[in-house]
């Protein structure tokens, strides 16, 4: 996306396009029947582009990790596409869906999900060890550098700080070159410096290794670190902000919590 006009119904992504990572295209996920019926997404339009760092806010329930989840291949939708790398998701039997999510899919989550009885160095690499992959050693050498913790890669969990654990979870996550990284909230257990850290080595993910990642988060620091920044309400994506900062973030946050704000 180049500019900060809301995209508009028909708006069209580029699928397989060479700098869309990911895309959805009029996605809808509707939950439960009558009256308990939620939108959690309403025909939602957007390109990831590739190499950059995408930031998703909005609202409590206004549908930010249902998007995610979609767009990872977590999820099904109920009608419209995703694409990642030009694969439409919503074409793909199981087994072919988790092939995906394995080779080009990577995932950061709040918990940081590591194995206890693992280093962190195997902590990093148990995704290929299980897909029967060898890692790319310069290239794990060089995520291992970025993450800052190659004097820490024998320690177990139990040994880290919780920022220290997020960045094992991370580097996991950037260890088999995914197409892309999804990451829910991936600072909200840590404290404001482990945080800062952890936001640190996803920038420069992106900004040093050409990275994909999309972030969803409550907090405008941390959206802060990102390209840009899509707000979500009500299901739907009304408004984008590019070389976001936390004041621009938090203001526009503010006037989506007024009422008639959408009416604007
Ligand atoms: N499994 C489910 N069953 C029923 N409703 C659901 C389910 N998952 C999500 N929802 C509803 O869909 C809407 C969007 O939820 P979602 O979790 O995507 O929002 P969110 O923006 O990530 O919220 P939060 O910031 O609080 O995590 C909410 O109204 C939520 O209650």
């Amino acid at each position: 996306m180049t500019n900060t006009a809301p995209p508009t119904a028909d708006a069209q992504p580029a699928p397989g396009a060479d700098d869309v990572a990911a895309s959805a295209h009029r996605i809808a996920k509707v939950y439960g029947r009558g009256d308990a019926q939620v939108i959690a997404l309403d025909a939602v339009t957007v390109d990831i582009p590739r190499g950059r760092f995408t930031a998703v806010m909005g609202p409590s329930g206004s549908g930010k990790s249902t998007l995610m989840h979609c767009m990872a291949g977590l999820d099904s939708v109920d009608s419209g596409e995703v694409y990642i790398g030009g694969t439409d998701l919503t074409k793909l039997k199981d087994k072919q869906l988790t092939r995906l999510r394995r080779d080009k899919v990577g995932f950061v989550f709040q918990a940081f999900n590591l194995v206890p009885t693992l280093t962190a160095l195997e902590n990093i690499t148990l995704p290929m060890d299980i897909a029967g992959r060898k890692p790319d050693r310069e290239w794990l050498d060089r995520v291992v550098d970025t993450v800052g913790l190659r004097p820490r890669l024998s320690h177990r969990p139990t040994e880290l700080s919780g920022g220290q654990q997020q960045r094992v979870a991370c580097a996991r996550a950037l260890a088999s070159r995914p197409e892309i990284i999804f990451a829910d909230e991936p600072t909200g257990n840590l404290d404001s410096r482990s945080g800062a850290e952890v936001l640190t080595f996803l920038r420069d993910s992106v900004t040093e290794m050409g990275q994909t990642i999309v972030m969803v988060t409550h907090d405008p620091n941390a959206a802060a670190y990102a390209d840009q920044v899509l707000f979500l309400t009500d299901g739907r994506i009304v408004d984008t902000m590019q070389r976001p900062t936390a004041e621009r973030v938090l203001e526009r946050m503010k006037g989506f919590e007024l009422p008639g704000a959408m009416a604007r």
